[in-house]
């Protein structure tokens, strides 16, 4: 993937869109996230057009349903030539692994490299008492976090989505071979919202996140494009 910050493209229309990708120089190499909001509303349009720029996408609907509805599904996505797509950890391993034969499928009909599937752990908008009050959980988050991961490691998935919070754990027992991609990032000065496990471009270096995923950051930030850098150059600083 091009850069380990993935600009997470949460607006509604094309105009927003191009708007905002319009900022950044031609020439910088950026992985992009679509997901629901413009993905509903606008359909697979977009990822051609962003293709055509040369962007990376990160393909972020959460398929979560009966493994051959998710299959079907996850071949069209396939067929698209997107990086990274996602299915949530919690519809089980055999909607895993039959999410993973759909991108298979489809890559391999259309000629395109088949996208790395990403489950979702627990959302990073849960917080611990989340996890134990609404999902009756009596794991801690760190291992009810691990559990799916070697879960969906096992059914085939390329890796997760979770907390940087988590990451070290996950290094430590689900191993290195393995994507961890981490959105919840929070600059220092800038407020959590709906977040709740979140971190700093830093403190995720530090624990170890393969990518970050940053949305309002960036595309609220009175400057964008300033706001992608001071991101990135925080992490490749923690990085050396
Ligand atoms: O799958 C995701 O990308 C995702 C999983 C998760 O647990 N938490 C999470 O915030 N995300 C996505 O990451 C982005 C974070 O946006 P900001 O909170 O605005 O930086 C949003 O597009 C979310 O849909």
């Amino acid at each position: 993937m091009q850069g380990p910050l993935i600009i997470s493209l949460d607006v509604s229309t094309r105009g927003d869109l191009f708007s905002l990708i319009d900022k950044f120089d031609r020439d910088e190499k950026l992985t992009v996230k679509i997901g629901m909001e413009f993905f509903y509303g606008e359909g697979p349009q977009i990822v051609r057009d962003l293709l055509d720029r040369g962007y990376d996408i990160f393909l972020d609907l959460k398929l979560h349903d009966i493994p051959n509805t998710v299959k079907n599904g996850m071949k069209q996505i396939g067929r698209l030539g997107v990086t990274f797509t996602t299915v949530h950890a919690l519809g089980g391993s055999e909607m895993i692994a039959e999410a993973k034969q759909g991108l298979v499928e489809g890559a391999k009909e259309a000629g395109v490299p088949t996208p790395k599937l990403l489950a979702v752990t627990e959302l990073t908008s849960i917080t611990p008492e989340g996890l134990a009050n609404e999902q009756n959980s009596k794991l801690s988050m760190v291992d009810q976090v691990v559990s799916l991961a070697k879960l969906a490691k096992s059914s085939g998935a390329d890796g997760v989505i979770t907390s940087p919070l988590e990451v070290s754990a996950l290094k430590r027992e689900v191993g290195d071979d393995f994507w961890y991609v981490t959105p919840g990032i929070r600059p220092k000065d800038f407020p959590k919202d709906d977040q709740s496990r979140t971190a700093s471009p830093a403190e995720a270096a530090e624990y170890g996140s393969s990518a970050l995923v940053v949305g309002r950051p960036i595309i609220k930030a009175a400057d964008p494009v300033a706001a992608y850098h001071k991101m990135l150059e925080e992490w490749e600083d923690a990085k050396r």
